[in-house]
């Protein structure tokens, strides 16, 4: 923070208000020459994901210190998991398998939603037997029936790692724990560019929302300036029900708040870009026999080739992109996004499509070589820096 001399003379007022306006110019400088991205969808689609993957790409990634304050994020983590399986074994009227682990479930049970006051070796062994019991798994292979985060085979399957006194969560951990985002995040990056754009290199600044229902009106503050639009889906969501609301199917949530962004007259301006995320949960669901068509009884009209992922995720894919098509005009492929065209108002909008895994490190520094070359040549143009 700046502090400001209460009593100065004529010229150190002066100086002052110098170093004022050259401070100022240089951050206007900086803010019209950064391509602003801005990330939106539901809760829990992967966004921040997104952000951490940006920071390992193009930033310096993780300190120690920031390592160490995330086991905390990862304990807990692990806790609710555990703790949501045990909860909702009676009302889907599932026992356990192991009478011996009845008294890791009453211990579990009596810790309680907050968890332990310390995560110490009493703590973790009982977690580790309750989620080798075949009662358990019963209950988490029907987690789309209640509230449980994505994360929880992953943190649970590492139970032995996550327990040690000397744990360090790897960059693979951070990527897969799971804090809900209130309020408006910033980060700032540098990228390699041709050296006639700014001397080869690029700012990007990147904002991250909350996109739970209760957090999106805030959204509106960062509309104003934003280039490009990334819409994150999580396509494994559609046979579960949001967090906030159960009576509301995530997928149909997703549908409706695309078609919102898509036709936002403070957007039109910036390019969309729809991250059909979670694409390594998709096929696992599919390949475990789930189906999409009893939650969205047009798949069983839809006609593409290949087998039932594939099938499942082009479906996907065409239901945001008949939000899109109203006015279409026409249709290229470019390479391995899908490029729609539509005449809105004066101009043409364009909206691309990626299949990502948005905790896989190399789909992730793919899609962004992609989306980046895209606004390089689409979104500078707009500006008339090409
Ligand atoms: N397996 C898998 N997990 C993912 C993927 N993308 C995100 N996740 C996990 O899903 C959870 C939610 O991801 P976030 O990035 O926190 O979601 P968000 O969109 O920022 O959610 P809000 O902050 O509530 O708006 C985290 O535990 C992530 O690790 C993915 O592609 N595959
Ligand atoms: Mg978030």
């Amino acid at each position: 923070m700046r502090l400001i001399p209460c009593i100065k003379s004529y010229d150190e007022g002066v100086d002052h208000s110098k170093q004022i306006d050259r401070e100022i110019k240089e951050w206007i400088k900086t803010y019209n020459e950064a391509i602003k991205l801005l990330l939106l969808g539901t809760g829990e689609s992967g966004k921040t994901t997104i952000i951490k993957q940006m920071r390992i790409l193009h930033i310096k990634g993780f300190s120690h210190s920031e390592r160490m304050a995330m086991t905390t994020h990862i304990h807990f983590n692990t806790h609710e998991a555990i703790y949501e399986i045990i909860q909702n074994m009676p009302p889907l009227g599932i026992g356990l398998q192991n009478p011996k682990n009845v008294r890791a479930q009453e211990y579990l049970l009596k810790v309680g939603p907050e968890g332990p006051q310390e995560y110490n070796e009493e703590y973790f062994d009982n977690v580790r037997d309750l989620w080798q019991d075949g009662g358990v798994r019963e209950c988490f292979k029907r987690s789309n029936e209640y509230q449980l985060i994505d994360s929880a085979e992953y943190f649970l399957d590492r139970i032995d790692l996550i327990g040690k006194e000397d744990y360090v969560p790897s960059d693979a951990d951070i990527l897969r724990c799971r804090r809900k985002t209130t309020g408006i995040q910033k980060i700032e990056f540098k990228v390699k560019v041709p050296k006639s754009v700014h001397g080869g290199i690029q700012e990007f600044w990147m904002f991250d929302v909350g996109g739970q229902r209760g957090e999106r009106k805030k959204w509106i503050q960062v509309f104003e300036g934003i280039h490009a639009i990334w819409f994150v889906v999580a396509c494994s969501d559609f046979d579960q029900t949001l967090r906030e609301d159960n009576s509301q199917n995530r997928l149909k949530e997703a549908l409706i708040l695309f078609e919102d962004v898509w036709q936002s007259r403070f957007l039109l301006e910036a390019g969309l870009i729809v991250f059909l995320n979670k694409q390594d949960l998709l096929e696992t669901k599919i390949k475990q026999g789930r189906s999409i068509a009893p939650y969205f009884p047009k798949y069983n009209h839809f006609e593409a080739p290949g087998d039932e992922y594939t099938r499942t995720k082009l479906f996907i894919r065409s239901l945001f992109a008949n939000l899109t098509n109203k006015k279409r005009e026409r249709r290229e492929v470019i390479a391995s996004a899908e490029r729609f065209v539509v005449l809105e108002a004066s101009r043409a909008r364009e909206c691309y499509f990626h299949f990502t895994t948005a905790t896989d490190t190399d789909n992730v520094r793919t899609v962004f070589r992609d989306v980046h070359q895209m606004i390089l040549t689409h979104i500078l143009s707009n500006i008339g820096v090409y």
